[in-house]
This record gives C-alpha cells, structure tokens and sequence, in this order.
C-alpha cells in the first residue's frame, strides 16, 4: 500500500527468510497471551490500530478465591462417584444419572436431544470415581482445550477471540474462567464488564469475575446470535453454588469465526448506556 521500494525489498527478503511478511510480523503482539498455561498457544494479533496486548490482568486456567469469607465444599467423601468398571457407557452410571443421562457422545461431543434453552446440570466422573480416566465417556471439560484460538483486535468490538478450526455443533468449546466472589462483593466492583453470575435458587449467590484473573474467555464477545452457549458442570467438587461454565457450541462454527454468547439482558441493562451492540444479527436486541 504506497510502501517505498526499501521496505517492499525488505518485506520480500524477510519473507524469503523467516516465512512471515513485515506486515503480519508488526501485527503478531504474541505468540501466546497464556505463556504455556493453556495445551495450546493462544496468539494476540492486532491488523487494526496500534493497541499492544492486553496485560490488565492475570492468565488463569483454573477459577481461583481471592477471598476466605466463603468456601468451596472439596471434600472427596461429599462427591457422588459411580463403581462403573470402564468406561460408563451404561445407564447404571451414577454420575450421569445425576445428569439425567449422560450427554457426551462417544466423540465427546453433546448428544443432538440436548436442549440448549433449558440445559441440565452435567457432573463429570472424577478422581473418586473407578471408571477409567482415559476411556470414561462422561469426561470432556476435564480434558481441556481441543481447538486453536487466535485473540484478535476488531474495528468496533474491542478485543475478541475467534476459532482457528472448524469446531463441530457441541463440542466443547472453553470455560469461562475468573475470580469467584459472592454477590456482596460483585456489588461493589467499579467495573462489572467481565463478570458472570452463578445464579442459584438458593439465598447466597456467586459470581465470576475475570476482570483481574481470567482466561482466554474473558475477551469472548456477546453476540444476540451467539455460535456458543454456557453450561454448568461440576468435576472435582459437587458444591452446587459453585458450578463450572463451560462453554460448548450450538452450532457448526467455521475456521476463523468469531466466537460469541449471549451476555444476557442484566448485561445490557447495565451497559446500554455506554454502548449498543454491533453484533450484525438480523435479530439483534441491543443495537
Ligand atoms: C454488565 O454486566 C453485568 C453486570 C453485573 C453486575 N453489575 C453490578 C451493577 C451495580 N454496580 C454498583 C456499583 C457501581 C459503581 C461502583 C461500585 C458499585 C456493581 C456491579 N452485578 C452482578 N452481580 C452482582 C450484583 C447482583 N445483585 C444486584 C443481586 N452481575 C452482573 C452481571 C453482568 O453481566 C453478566 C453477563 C455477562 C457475561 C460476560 N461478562
């Protein structure tokens, strides 16, 4: 674009050498934004203003306390294990009966009768469990990332993540990882951009924030028809005020799509204020 003949030299010579061209290379920030805390890097690539990466906050893989006012029940006697000799392809399983069923298929996606609008709890087999860790088909957020993610920089949606592979409809996509707090605390934060609530039926109620500690979800943007959708899962511990988000595909997404979820109308009702949404769906209910 109107670059002088030095730098065109430059660019062809740099090509030549390292397989990159000047312009990618100014535009690559990092080749990882979770410096190996993820199974695979995550790059942070900016084609569209001078903005370096975000380092306002802490990378975490796994959601973490800040504070001692509550605690998270991780006692092994409090978990409901199932005796399954393998790999919990029956019925019997009584972790997926406490699942209503067991909603991975054998490709560890969600099975196609799982209902997105009004989704159960999923608890996974565990440590406590005897089936096999490897073979146990009721284990897929435990597994982690499958996909590669790339956090790039959008003309007028700040920072936000797309998938680098084609991911198929219910597959495991990421967890929405941050600090947890209790809605006291949540309630005083100056900045609820990143936080999601754990509502619970119950009196006390928690919350997510991945404002100051989270993972690669924190930069994933709403959309009013997202390609993703959360579900509450439980692992290592049963305690139902503190569910896991796990966000899994509804839909067939494309290599380089742009991952999105519904931030819900508590979302907006707070932020309509300062901004309107520029998801461009048909349908959208914010803008
Ligand atoms: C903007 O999106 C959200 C804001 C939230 C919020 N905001 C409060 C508003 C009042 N100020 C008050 C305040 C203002 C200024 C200074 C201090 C305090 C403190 C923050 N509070 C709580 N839960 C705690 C309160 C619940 N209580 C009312 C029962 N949850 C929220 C979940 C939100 O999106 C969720 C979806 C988005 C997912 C992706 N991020």
């Amino acid at each position: 674009e109107g670059e002088s003949y030095d730098v065109i030299a430059l660019n062809i010579k740099m090509q030549a050498i390292t397989g990159t061209d000047l312009k990618s290379y100014r535009t690559l920030l990092s080749s990882d934004i979770s410096k190996g805390r993820e199974t695979n890097p995550i790059q942070c690539v900016n084609a569209v203003d001078d903005e370096p990466e975000p380092r306002d906050y802490v990378y975490i893989t796994k959601n973490c306390k800040t504070s001692d006012s509550f605690s998270i029940d991780t006692k092994m006697n409090s978990l409901h294990v199932c005796s399954c000799v393998e790999r919990c392809v029956t019925d019997e399983c009584e972790c997926t009966k406490l699942s209503m069923k067991c909603w991975y298929d054998e490709e560890g996606k969600l099975t196609s009768d799982f209902n997105f609008a009004d989704p159960p709890l999923i608890f996974e087999c565990s440590e406590a469990c005897s089936c096999n860790a490897i073979t146990c088909r009721n284990r897929v957020v435990q597994r982690g990332l499958q996909q590669r993610f790339q956090l790039y920089k959008t003309e007028k949606k700040g920072w936000s993540i797309k998938t680098l592979r084609f991911i198929p409809k219910g597959s495991y996509v990421c967890e929405y990882v941050g600090e947890i707090l209790t809605d006291i605390v949540a309630d005083q934060r100056d900045d609820d951009s990143y936080l999601f609530d754990l509502d619970n039926r119950d009196t006390e109620s928690f919350c997510i924030d991945a404002k100051f500690y989270g993972n690669f979800a924190r930069f994933i943007n709403h959309s009013c028809s997202p390609n993703l959708h959360p579900i509450k899962v439980f692992i290592d511990h049963q305690d139902l005020r503190f569910p896991r988000i796990a966000l899994f595909a509804k839909n067939d997404i494309d290599a380089e799509e742009e991952l999105s979820f519904d931030y819900g109308h508590k979302f907006w009702l707070v932020k309509y204020k300062s901004f309107t949404c520029h998801c461009g769906a048909t349908d959208c209910k914010y803008s």
